[in-house]
């Protein structure tokens, strides 16, 4: 069983894939995909590089025009994305304080996705001046703070410690209960990932596989991309990970991501 509770699958999907298809230079990039999220699903997507991952994320971000195949939505919906990689220019000096007040949310939710994603002390910084890991924090908070209905994020990891990454995944476990969203998430790190997952989208220019992590693996497809020695970490947290301890966090039980240590 995945470790995630199976969240009760909606017949209208949030957002649908029809048979889309994209080339580049003519290069088939996605052939014939078809793709549903449902709400408050968390959906990791996998594959090699170049399958078509990104790709994938901008056709339903309406960032890239698909050649054919359709995108059916019931509704409009918002979506937050937290690209794999986001270089700020240095000529736009930007605090952290001013970039996250670009999106307008209650004070109280503010507050508490600030705390959570401990990104507390960082609002005087210079977002150009933030560690990768901080930066990653500082954008999984901008990205929450706008409600979304579908977050979608782009190896999320990148940047973090183990403890923090950790950390995120709980967290990101947690936002579809918390705040109603969707998660889209890509990511090559398939420990971690399949175990906070309610469902596996194996990508390589078509979907090759999908359903669940202990289904997904035992897929052909899946296991001629991966191998057959992949198989998904099933970890259980009754805790959160800082402090290397195995010990339930005294001060503050929810899902959160602690901030980076003082140097
Ligand atoms: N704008 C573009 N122009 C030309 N080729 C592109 C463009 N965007 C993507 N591609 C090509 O499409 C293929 C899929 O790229 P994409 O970034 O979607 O893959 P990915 O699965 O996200 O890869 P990775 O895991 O390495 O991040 C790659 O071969 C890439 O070079």
């Amino acid at each position: 069983m995945s470790a995630v509770p199976q969240q009760t699958v909606t017949v209208n999907p949030l957002i649908a894939l029809d048979k889309i298809s994209v080339r580049i230079d003519d290069r088939d990039i996605l052939k014939n995909v078809d793709f549903a999220l449902h709400e408050r699903e968390i959906v990791t997507l996998i594959g090699p590089n170049g399958a078509g991952k990104s790709t994938l994320i901008k056709v339903l971000l309406g960032i890239v025009k698909a050649n054919s195949g359709k995108i059916h939505s019931h509704k409009k919906l918002k979506f937050s994305y937290v690209p794999q990689k986001f270089n700020p220019s240095h000529s736009l000096p930007l605090r952290v304080q001013d970039l996250l007040a670009l999106e307008h949310c209650d004070a109280d939710i503010k507050a508490e996705i600030i705390r959570d994603t401990g990104i507390t002390r960082l609002q005087d910084c210079k977002v150009q001046q933030l560690s990768g890991g901080e930066r990653q924090r500082v954008l999984l908070a901008r990205a929450l703070l706008r409600l979304p209905d579908v977050l979608v994020l782009d190896e999320p990891m990148q940047g973090l410690d183990i403890q923090s990454e950790a950390e995120l995944y709980e967290y990101v476990r947690s936002l579809p209960i918390k705040y109603g969203c969707a998660v889209l998430m890509v990511s090559h790190d398939l420990q971690w990932v399949m175990q906070g997952t309610h469902r596996v989208v194996c990508l390589n220019k078509h979907i090759c596989c999908s359903g669940l992590p202990e289904n997904v693996q035992q897929h052909p497809e899946y296991q001629a991309i991966f191998g057959t020695n992949r198989v998904f970490y099933q970890h259980h947290h009754d805790h959160c990970a800082h402090g290397d301890s195995a010990t339930p966090c005294q001060h503050d039980p929810r899902p959160h991501i602690h901030p980076e240590p003082e140097a």
